[in-house]
């Protein structure tokens, strides 16, 4: 894929300029329940959360989790059941111009195959309020100037998300919600998507890009806001997750009672135990291989087992959603220049089959 140049999009080559908004998405004890009685789906519950300018912020769970209810509940395409969804304060149907304040690329665009990429963006344009010029602009800024004359039908999955993007950036808008845009891009696609991003945020946007990987944003983002079963579970800058990883210590020995003493005279925090006989097993947590066995030689405690791990952020993710959702960000140093985290509700989710409202 060629790259891009530096994205330049300013406001004289956009048209009129956006309304003022501070660029603030927010929300709050955001709910949305699919249908009701037994067979109802709770997509998103209790979620608030919110996303600041001139950051790029990750919007993170595994599939299912209601990253894409919430950015539609944000764009005024699902109305929520309670809660509420704004994005420099107003409600998407407040917005004056939306094109003009809020881009979005939700899931996989669907494009008329016969198009060219420019006639595509062409068609659009008067519909946002822009000249025709302005396609040709937004397919340099995603890097498909040399085929905006090709038809959108031969594109690979990585040219449509470019081109996804292109239709987005139409309106110059200062707030972008782009739902797993990194989705069909390769690697040099990903790098050169994360150079977009950042320059967009260096602009004073507002980007929120939603993944179910963590390690696909890693490099990308300023924040992460992270929900498992519609429910918030993190809510921080980057660093202040990276923090959360803690290093943990597996150590098994034949002598239980032995191990055991070793374990409560270092005070060391346990993560996981088990016995299997004579035999104890332990997850250690912040604490080295060579702390452990260090003391363990010292004491003349026999092991079989010594393995340290340093947890990954990928770990940390996976760890996160898989448990029942709770507000971790209390637990970080800190939170610094991150997403205000709101606690959300701890009430179990019921998964339901699907049904209903789109
Ligand atoms: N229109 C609908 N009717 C019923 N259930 C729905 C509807 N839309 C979404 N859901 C359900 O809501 C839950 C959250 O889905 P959502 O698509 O928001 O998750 P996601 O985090 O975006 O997942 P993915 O990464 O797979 O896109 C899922 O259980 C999904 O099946």
């Amino acid at each position: 894929m060629s790259q891009a140049p530096p994205p330049t999009p300013g406001p004289s080559t956009a048209g009129p300029p956006a309304q003022h908004t501070d660029g603030v998405v927010r929300v709050e004890h955001l709910t949305k329940t699919f249908g009701s009685g037994p067979g109802a789906v709770h997509a998103v519950h209790d979620l608030s959360f919110e996303v600041r300018p001139g950051r790029v912020t990750g919007f993170l769970g595994p599939n299912g989790a209601g990253k894409t209810t919430t950015l539609r509940m944000l764009l005024g395409l699902v109305a929520p059941t309670s809660g509420t969804a704004t994005i420099g304060g107003r409600r998407y149907d407040q917005i004056e111009r939306p094109a003009h304040v809020v881009g979005a690329a939700l899931e996989a665009a669907s494009f008329h195959p016969g198009r060219t990429a420019r006639d595509h963006l062409r068609v659009y344009a008067p519909q946002v309020g822009v000249p025709d010029s302005r396609a040709d602009e937004v397919l340099a800024l995603v890097g498909l100037a040399e085929v905006a004359k090709r038809r959108v039908g031969g594109f690979s999955l990585g040219m449509r998300q470019r081109l996804a993007l292109a239709t987005t950036l139409l309106g110059d808008p200062p707030v972008l919600l782009l739902d797993e845009p990194a989705n069909g891009l390769d690697p040099e696609g990903i790098a050169w998507l994360r150079g977009l991003l950042r320059a967009l945020a260096r602009e004073g946007r507002t980007v929120l890009v939603s993944s179910h990987v963590l390690s696909e944003v890693e490099q990308t983002v300023d924040d992460v806001v992270i929900i498992a079963r519609g429910q918030l579970v993190h809510a921080s800058s980057l660093p202040d997750l990276a923090r959360l990883a803690r290093p943990r210590v597996s150590v098994v020995s034949p002598d239980a009672a032995a191990l055991d003493a070793l374990v409560a005279a270092h005070g060391w925090t346990v993560g996981a135990s088990g016995r299997d006989g004579d035999a104890a097993s332990y997850e250690l947590l912040d604490v080295s291989a060579a702390q452990v066995g260090a003391a363990a030689f010292g004491g003349r405690v026999e092991l079989h087992r010594l393995a340290g791990q340093d947890v990954g952020l990928e770990d940390l993710f996976l760890q996160l959603t898989a448990a029942p959702a709770q507000q971790t960000s209390a637990e970080a140093p800190a939170p610094g220049p991150g997403p205000a985290p709101v606690p959300s509700s701890t009430a179990p989710q019921t998964d339901a089959p699907a049904g209903g409202e789109r």
